[in-house]
């Protein structure tokens, strides 16, 4: 296959060098001219390292910037934490173009005002995905797990570009999503079901099918549904469940993100997890004894 010129290909920013990033760094390195979002740098050019399912290695190299050396913005892909998106919005509004194309992609329900507030007129899409990777050096990741990603738009004025059509191209298994509000809520859900619960008795995802843990698991989707169709977003309790079970059996060797933030002890996505149901529940006046007492838990920092 002929390679494409540097120049000919359009330009990408990705916010960062995590786990996610990297592994769509490297899914996309031959349609994008990619650049690295660092928070500081010794070096311009990163040499990445992308350990595959298969066991086989590839390595590229990845020119990194700081937000001080970025004049303007055309493609932008945002892979942070969710409580690290605000943040990231503030310090890069003013050099993202007004017609540029934005792809959130993280855990937990965005905050969708604060968002649109930040890029009014820009073309927003959402990316989910329940591939997995992990990080073991600031520039190498393992692809640990192979799942379906979705992508849809945020915004009304968001057109399908030329960037989207790359995207569609070099991702696997990815589907254009036109419903938003269902495709969050479908990922919210299987979170809510599978990261709590891994995070607090710390077993691995695939743990969960056991019986011991269906009523925590129930509780928690039946008050997620709940709130979904209070927001006009159909999703019956036993199509939710079954999609939980399916990605708990898809990614059973894994250990979730919470999981993970657990056990390092650093500041987890349950605010916008359980949290958000937490939330919605006191909008509603509707208890959610499940998914208030995880975030609780969670958030105390001593499951
Ligand atoms: N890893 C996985 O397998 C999966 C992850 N997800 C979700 O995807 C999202 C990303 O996850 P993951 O890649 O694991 O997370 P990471 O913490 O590995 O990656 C986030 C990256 O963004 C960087 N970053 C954040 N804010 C800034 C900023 N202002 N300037 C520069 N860099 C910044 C972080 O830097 P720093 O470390 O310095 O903060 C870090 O490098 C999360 O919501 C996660 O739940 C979803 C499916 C699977
Ligand atoms: C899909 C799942 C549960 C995979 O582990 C995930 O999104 C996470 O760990 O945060």
């Amino acid at each position: 296959m002929q390679k494409r010129n540097k120049v000919n290909k359009p330009k990408l920013y990705i916010v960062g060098h995590g786990a996610i990033g990297l592994l769509f760094a490297q899914l996309l390195h031959t349609a994008f001219d990619i650049k690295l979002i660092v928070r500081s740098k010794t070096k311009n050019l990163a040499h990445i390292t992308v350990a595959a399912l298969d066991q086989s290695v590839e390595t590229f190299s990845l020119e990194t910037v700081t937000i001080d050396e970025i004049d303007s913005i055309d493609n932008l892909f945002i892979p942070t934490k969710s409580y690290q998106v605000a943040n990231v919005l503030a310090q890069l509004q003013n050099k993202i173009r007004s017609d540029a194309i934005v792809i959130l992609s993280h855990n937990g329900m965005p905050n969708l005002t604060a968002i649109n507030q930040a890029l009014a007129t820009q073309n927003l899409f959402f990316l989910t995905t329940s591939m997995a990777a992990l990080k073991h050096a600031d520039f190498a990741i393992a692809h640990t797990g192979f799942g379906a990603s979705f992508i849809g738009a945020l915004n009304a004025n968001t057109e399908k570009t030329p960037t989207i059509e790359h995207l569609l191209t070099a991702i696997p298994n990815i589907t254009i999503e036109q419903n938003i509000n269902a495709l969050l809520w479908q990922k919210l859900i299987i979170n809510i079901a599978i990261n709590p619960l891994t995070a607090v008795h710390q077993v691995k995802n695939g743990a969960l099918i056991a019986p011991q843990y269906a009523s925590e698991i129930i509780g928690l989707i039946n008050e997620a549904v709940f709130i979904a169709n209070k927001e006009g977003v159909e999703i019956s309790l036993s199509s939710a469940l079954d999609s939980a079970y399916r990605v708990m059996r898809a990614t059973s060797q894994n250990y979730s993100s919470m999981n993970r933030d657990v056990f390092k002890q650093q500041q987890s996505e349950i605010d916008s997890i359980c949290g958000y149901i937490h939330k919605k529940g006191v909008e509603y006046c509707y208890s959610t004894p499940f998914n208030s007492r995880f975030l609780a838990l969670i958030q105390d920092g001593t499951p």
